[in-house]
């Protein structure tokens, strides 16, 4: 299928726009008039450009508040239409997108619409322009897409067809089912965009919080798929209004809208993810003295070396750290996971224009497969062969059994991104999204796991700037009680001080023993189970969770989360405050 996407999805100025969409891969673009207008080049200018650079330019858009006005009206729309044609001629644009009207003087009489829309078309015919019908969500009086096609079957004229936007369709709840009964021929666009479910004005939500395919909370596939079975045949076009998009690097929003449209094909061919990786093989941490202190301390010990690079194996029952003496701060780099086939793993995240990294090793040792997540975190496919290069060690015994999950902050702008890369080119599926307030600001937190074996929680901080990006790597254990006396007794100023206003709000809450004020055990529960967890302090970027699950809780405590960062602000108070 041929790739679109509107430059209003991008930041940056037409040019910039432009030679970013064609860099990414796209066949063709709709160009959104405001583009054009602040654009300094001629339309003959805009149109050499983007043939330059491979570009055809699908669509023109919008066109607005032309149908159902009061006769008296009608010569100057028309008029209005006339102009837009003959810029469209100078751009090489034949197909004009015209949005259902919003004006509050709009009438509410087909007929009178379709016969509006008619002439519209005629008009067009004159100029080789076609007009794309579409029903705006907010229309003051056809803001469904069915009636759209309606208006469009009535006016029955050859350079008249609808333009379906999956937003406009699925935000108002309708049933996509009904494309089927559309002529794919006449179906001239199609738009394409998804959303987080938000309880919100429609309009704001359109114009603030559309995001790509697979980043929100739409079936966007599941409405391509009705539209293919139409027989539409035209292109993918992506139309995303996000505030974050607009700030973001042109390049890599590109990139990121064509791998959400590679991975709809996915969906669309039934493709299973291939190779979903099935626990955490290692994370690995830059390493200080202080990070191996609080390490010792939680019962890890070093159990091999590399050979050729400074890196440990620090090993406790199934949980495998990293310690790379890079001379840095102490910090998360990497994330192992375990792959039931690593090649093809990475061949999936290339595939899904993930930036594979290369591999630097020394002839004797493993090769290991990598691609760098959207934070610059570097993501390896393992079997258990890299095990090897640290020798014949065992894991240390002790308390902890392995990796519970990995929370990552994600950069300002890139949390959708983010969200599609860990769902589509590493398999997982998103659980629980969360606003958690913080101190000084708001934390945005997205939870995502395989369903077994790996769980991940992407963070963004919406907080003041010089803030370090913390990282966590929260550690499963059967016992956190008795983990939590002997670091009390042992290590108590490596422990957060949790306050006694939450234990006296929790204990109101539910009955829970007197020992977790005591040890500062913070406590959750679900329908499934219990949860129970505490937190050290933070070594540089980083710090730890030690976590227990009773029964089948699926969550991750995040109704605590406020709790820790109003501790954590505590011991580091904000720069400039
Ligand atoms: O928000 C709007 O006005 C707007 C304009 C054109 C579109 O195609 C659309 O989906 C929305
Ligand atoms: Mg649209």
């Amino acid at each position: 299928m041929r790739k679109s996407i509107a430059t209003v999805s991008v930041s940056g100025t037409l040019t910039e726009k432009l030679a970013a969409i064609a860099a990414a891969g796209f066949d063709g673009v709709e160009i959104f008039e405001n583009d054009l207008l602040v654009c300094p080049l001629p339309p003959e200018d805009i149109r050499a450009m983007a043939a330059d650079l491979g570009l055809t330019i699908d669509l023109y858009q919008p066109f607005r508040d032309f149908e159902a006005l009061p006769p008296p009206m009608l010569a100057a729309g028309l008029e209005r239409a006339e102009h837009k044609f003959r810029l469209m001629e100078r751009l090489g644009a034949d197909l004009l997108l015209v949005c259902s009207n919003v004006s509050p003087l709009a009438v509410g009489d087909d007929a009178l619409a379709a016969a509006h829309l008619r002439l519209l078309a005629e008009r067009a015919a004159e100029h080789g322009v076609r007009i794309a019908y579409e029903a705006l969500a907010w229309g003051r009086h056809v803001n469904e897409y069915l009636h759209a096609w309606r208006l469009v079957q009535m006016a029955d004229h050859p350079n008249l067809g609808t333009c379906l936007d999956s937003f406009h369709i699925l935000s108002r709840g309708s049933d996509p089912i009904g494309i089927e009964a559309i002529p794919g021929e006449k179906i001239f666009f199609l738009q394409l965009s998804d959303a987080p479910l938000l309880a919100m004005d429609v309009l704001q939500w359109s114009r603030h919080h559309r995001c790509f395919p697979g980043q929100g909370n739409f079936d966007v596939a599941g409405l391509v798929r009705h539209a293919l079975n139409a027989g539409y045949a035209g292109p993918l076009s992506l139309e995303i209004f996000n505030d974050h998009f607009r700030q973001a690097g042109t390049g890599r929003i590109a990139t990121d809208g064509m791998r959400s449209l590679v991975a709809v094909e996915r969906e669309l061919a039934g493709a299973a993810h291939p190779c979903v990786p099935t626990g955490f093989a290692f994370t690995e941490l830059a390493a200080t003295g202080e990070l191996r202190e609080v390490l010792g301390a939680l019962g890890f010990a070093r159990t091999g070396s590399h050979p050729s690079k400074p890196v440990e194996l620090w090993w406790q029952g199934g949980a495998r750290l990293l310690l790379n003496d890079t001379g840095g701060d102490a910090a998360l780099i990497a994330i192992g996971l375990d792959s039931p086939d690593p090649g093809g793993a990475v061949k999936h995240a290339e595939s899904l224009l993930s930036p594979v990294l290369p591999r630097e090793r020394a002839p004797e040792e493993v090769p290991l497969d990598a691609v760098a997540a959207p934070d610059g975190t570097e993501i390896f496919f393992c079997d258990t062969a890299w095990l090897g290069d640290f020798g014949p060690g065992a894991p240390v015994p002790g308390q902890i059994t392995g990796v519970d999950h990995v929370a990552l902050t994600q950069p300002p702008h890139y949390f959708d991104e983010a969200a599609l890369f860990y769902r589509s080119v590493l398999g997982l599926r998103p659980q629980e999204s969360l606003e958690l307030p913080d101190p000084y600001g708001l934390l945005r937190s997205k939870a995502m796991s395989t369903g077994s074996g790996v769980r991940m929680v992407l963070n963004i901080a919406q907080v003041g700037a010089g803030q370090t990006p913390w990282q966590h790597v929260a550690l499963a254990c059967t016992d956190l009680l008795a983990i939590a006396r002997e670091l009390r007794a042992a290590h108590p100023e490596l422990l957060l001080p949790i306050p006694g206003n939450y234990y006296d709000d929790l204990e109101a809450r539910h009955e829970v023993s007197p020992e977790l004020r005591e040890l500062g055990v913070l406590y959750d529960r679900d329908e499934h189970g219990e949860f129970l967890h505490l937190y050290t302090v933070t070594v540089g970027r980083v710090f730890f969770e030690l976590v227990q699950r009773v029964g089948g809780y699926q969550g991750y405590g995040a109704g605590n989360a406020p709790i820790r960062l109003a501790v954590q602000h505590a011991g580091q108070p904000m720069m400039g405050g």
